[in-house]
């Protein structure tokens, strides 16, 4: 059985009945077989499944998508019950911040301001604020995070060891489409024009990959990968890069990263890919 709660105080009753080990999986709701995946990775690792699911006003720039994110409640429900969670918090803005915008937050450092943060500024002090409030309500054992959105993936890591938050932060690889295109909720806004030309996106990162494999150095792969996007129209680059797997700053040999951002039309997408660059003599 999958319970359903809206507020903090039926949440912590909730939580309280809870014996053993939690797993909390967080999402803004439009629920895929990505997040189902998550769901899954919880119920394998944890004795019990919780699920938050949040369109957190905070990490939403003024001129982006909260007003329009799809909400779609009953049905995220039938994929939590069906993927095994026991309980699920979908509390309101309200619920969330009480007294309105909260005046401390996070601080993603250096690395919440690059990529998207870049080109989203702020986002990150608001996922980091809201990650770790949902942490402090729901207090689990481990949270299970997607590979798609590395950053962020990256900067909880970070904020967990950083701030001493105890929890295991575990890390899903990208669920995709057959034909390549990770599964995203901001894809339901594609025409069946922009879907094909999303494409573009992972075909970069496969182009990237595959030239490594054939012993590429970084500047090749980074050439291969542009030359793939080169030919998809309808494709605005916001960024392509490859770092070090923590996406730490500096030269990248080794296991790399390779990130990728762009419209397609007037939706923005992200993917990334793990690079293994040949030794170089
Ligand atoms: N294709 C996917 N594979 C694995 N994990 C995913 C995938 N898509 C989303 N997730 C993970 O699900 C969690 C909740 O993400 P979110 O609700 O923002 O979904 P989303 O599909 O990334 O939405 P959006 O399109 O708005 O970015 C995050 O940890 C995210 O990385
Ligand atoms: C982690 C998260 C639920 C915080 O709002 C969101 O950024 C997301 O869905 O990836
Ligand atoms: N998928 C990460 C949350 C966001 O893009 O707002």
């Amino acid at each position: 059985m999958t319970e359903l709660v809206h507020t903090r105080a039926e949440l912590a009753k909730a939580r309280a009945g809870l014996t053993g080990t939690v797993g909390v999986v967080m999402t803004m709701g439009a629920l895929h077989p990505g997040h189902e995946t998550l769901i899954r990775a919880a119920r394998e690792r944890a004795d019990h499944v919780l699920v938050t699911i949040f369109v957190n006003p905070l990490q939403f720039g003024p001129n982006e998508d909260f007003d329009r994110y799809p909400r779609t409640l009953d049905t995220d429900l039938e994929v939590c019950r069906r993927a095994g969670a026991d309980l699920v918090f979908a509390p309101s803005v309200a619920d969330m911040y009480p007294d309105g915008q909260p005046a401390v937050r996070v601080n993603p450092g250096q690395l919440g301001e690059d990529l998207e943060g870049q080109s989203r500024p702020g986002f990150f002090h608001g996922v980091l604020t809201v990650v770790l409030k949902l942490l402090q309500l729901t207090r689990p054992d481990l949270t299970f995070f997607g590979e798609k959105d590395y950053q962020q993936l990256t900067l909880v890591r970070r904020m967990a060891r950083d701030l001493d938050v105890p929890v295991e932060v575990v890390g899903v690889p990208t669920v995709r489409e057959p034909d390549g295109l990770a599964l995203s909720s901001r894809n339901r806004y594609l025409s069946a024009d922009e879907r094909q030309a999303a494409l573009g996106l992972s075909a970069a990162l496969r182009a990237g990959a595959e030239a490594a494999e054939r012993g590429a150095d970084a500047g090749e792969v980074l050439s291969a990968a542009n030359r793939a996007l080169g030919g998809t129209a309808g494709v605005r680059l916001d960024y392509l890069v490859l770092t070090d797997p923590d996406l730490e700053p500096g030269p990248v040999t080794g296991p790399a990263r390779l990130l990728i951002a762009a419209w397609v039309g007037g939706t923005r997408l992200i993917d990334n890919l793990a690079i293994d660059l040949a030794p170089r003599s």
